[in-house]
């Protein structure tokens, strides 16, 4: 009798485990078949790429690797394949480009302008600001966005850029003959200066919120940074139950609270002003050039050159000083045309657009800095150079710089430009296609529904461009180098409709920063470039710090070899 009862028990017990198993094969066999049939599965197949598992595609290549190796595993493959790769992570098919002609097929585009599914790691934070945002809204901001840059309106925020620049020179003086790491004093610089020209808070006006606002902002980049190369924290419902969520809900109180403090406080004192007569100068009327200016060719940076084939919305340098005008935050400057009916902009949207310049404008340009800062340290003859041109123009002075200095600041330009070139701050950009886009090389076809790759980092070192491409070389940026040069083969900054706003912003602000703590101290590294360890979340850094020395500066002209 207990024989049979146990028999039948086992039966049963293999029935509980076998239907099971049977279902869930099953169904991963029609996951694997409707995989093989997709047209995406197919199209993706006829690119070069590594062979692939069913369900995990290539997803398992990237598996265990710590965020450091995975900047080698990738531009491995880059090797190995070409300019064109293709990667399925699971069912999704990421294309990835190093080669101009193919970058600018997507970058010129006006139609592939969507940000692939992982910007939306930013939505809880950035809304719909500009670096996310598509379709028409997009382009009603861009237009909108795109003139508060003007260089014009950049010239007004020379003065903050001077004496933020001053304050981490005194900061600095704490710094000399340790090895410190660099980056901690720019991005403290930047959050100040963006917090300044972006909202129009001062260290004077500022108080505890600027602080903890400033910390949040940081904080927040780091949350980011873990979703994209923890794999589990990309699942919502995973990350929503880590103390990360937690972390960053406290977080975006802190940095939308403010954001709203500051917008309801601006819009108050504008009606204000507007009842006691005073409204302040709209965007027009700070843009607006002389039709008798002429352009000099002394008044055109290095840059106005090298980005001139861009075709973005960006103006140049067109135009000569323009004298003393008002300084007006970003903010001031969209509440004042939301107010005059120039344009629609509720106070939501102006939010996730300050919001939005504030974490673009900040990472980026820390990062950028720090990078010049450490090259410099290690090559001590183009240090020396960029040095003699500063005492050429402000000799042994401690005057800050004027806009006029910066254009005279054409080695320095070249060094932050080849800075950028071999150290990216945004080392790829990813787009999401809506429809089949046929490609130079070998006519491939990118299906729609793929995430296209733009490897920035990789094709700024590709010999097809540059000779040397991994020698810090600022001659690269010399014109009878640049002339001939595709213009998408150098891209920092993207390129076409939807580059980066802030890239004028960014050059004046690294100008006049970097200038000014050259003058006041001798830049010294001992780590070699063969050492930095290349970390590459959303921003490129570097996972051993940015580890420098400083000397106070001796204002002689250096005798260079
Ligand atoms: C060295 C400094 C910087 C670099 C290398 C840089 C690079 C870039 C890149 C590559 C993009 C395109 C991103 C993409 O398509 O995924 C971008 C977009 C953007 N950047 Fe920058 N950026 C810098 C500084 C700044 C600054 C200082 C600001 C503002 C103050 C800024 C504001 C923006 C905005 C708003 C966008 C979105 C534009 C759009 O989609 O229409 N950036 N930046």
């Amino acid at each position: 009798m207990a024989s049979i009862f146990d028999t039948s028990h086992e039966a049963n017990y293999s029935r509980l485990i076998f239907y099971p198993l049977l279902l869930v094969t099953s169904l991963l066999w029609i996951l694997h078949r409707w995989q093989k049939n997709s047209r995406l599965y197919q199209l993706g197949h006829l690119l070069p790429g590594p062979e692939t598992v069913p369900f995990f595609g290539n997803a398992l290549l990237a598996f265990g690797k710590r965020p450091d190796q995975l900047v080698d595993v990738a531009l491995g493959y880059a090797d190995k394949y070409g300019s064109v790769v293709r990667g399925f992570l699971g069912t999704k098919l990421v294309v990835f480009l190093a080669d101009a002609d193919d970058v600018e097929v997507i970058l010129n585009s006006q139609v592939h302008i969507d940000k692939s599914s992982e910007y939306r790691f930013f939505k809880p934070w950035l809304g719909e600001g500009l670096l996310i945002s598509t379709g028409k809204k997009w382009r009603y901001h861009r237009k909108i966005i795109a003139p508060t840059f003007h260089i014009n309106i950049l010239k007004s925020f020379v003065d903050v850029f001077n004496q933020n620049s001053k304050n981490v020179v005194e900061k600095l003086q704490s710094e000399v003959g340790k090895t410190f790491d660099v980056h901690d004093h720019m991005s403290t610089a930047t959050v100040d200066i963006l917090l300044e020209t972006a909202m129009g808070i001062t260290r004077k006006t500022q108080d505890e919120s600027g602080f903890d606002y400033a910390m949040a902002v940081m904080k927040m980049c780091n949350i980011i940074h873990q979703r994209h190369y923890k794999f589990w924290l990309r699942f919502d419902a995973l990350f929503n139950i880590t103390p990360f969520f937690k972390q960053q809900q406290k977080l975006l109180d802190i940095i939308h609270g403010l954001t709203n403090k500051v917008i309801k406080s601006k819009k108050q004192t504008y009606f204000e002003n507007k009842a006691r007569g005073f409204i302040p100068p709209t965007i027009e009327e700070l843009t607006r050039t002389n039709d008798n200016d002429v352009l000099a060719n002394d008044n055109k940076t290095v840059s106005d050159t090298v980005f001139k084939g861009y075709r973005d919305d960006l103006d140049f340098n067109d135009e000569n000083d323009i004298g003393e005008k008002k300084r007006l935050a970003f903010l001031d400057l969209m509440i004042e045309s939301a107010q005059n009916g120039t344009n629609q902009l509720t106070d939501h949207e102006i939010k996730e657009e300050v919001d939005t310049i504030m974490f673009e404008g900040h990472d980026t340009t820390a990062a950028g800095s720090s990078f010049v800062l450490c090259l410099l340290g290690i090559y001590k003859d183009i240090q020396a150079k960029v040095y003699n041109e500063l005492y050429e123009i402000f000799g042994a002075s401690d005057r800050p710089a004027t806009f006029a200095d910066t254009l005279q600041m054409k080695y320095l330009e070249r060094v932050i430009l080849e800075s950028l070139r071999m150290y990216p701050p945004v080392p790829v950009i990813a787009r999401k296609l809506n429809s089949d886009v046929k490609i130079a090389t070998n006519n491939y076809v990118l299906p729609a529904g793929c995430t296209v790759v733009i490897a920035t980092y990789k094709i700024h070192r590709s010999p097809k461009y540059y000779k040397d491409p991994d020698t810090f070389n600022p001659d690269n940026f010399l014109p009878e180098n640049t002339s001939n040069r595709h213009y998408y083969s150098y891209i920092p900054f993207s390129a076409g409709p939807r580059s980066c706003v802030g890239r004028k912003y960014a050059l004046l602000k690294l100008k006049i920063l970097l200038s000014t703590i050259l003058r006041n101290y001798e830049c010294v590294s001992d780590v070699p470039e063969s050492e930095f360890k290349l970390l590459a979340d959303i921003i490129l850094k570097r996972s051993d710090g940015f580890r420098l020395q400083i000397r106070p500066r001796v204002r002689t002209p250096i005798n260079v070899a």
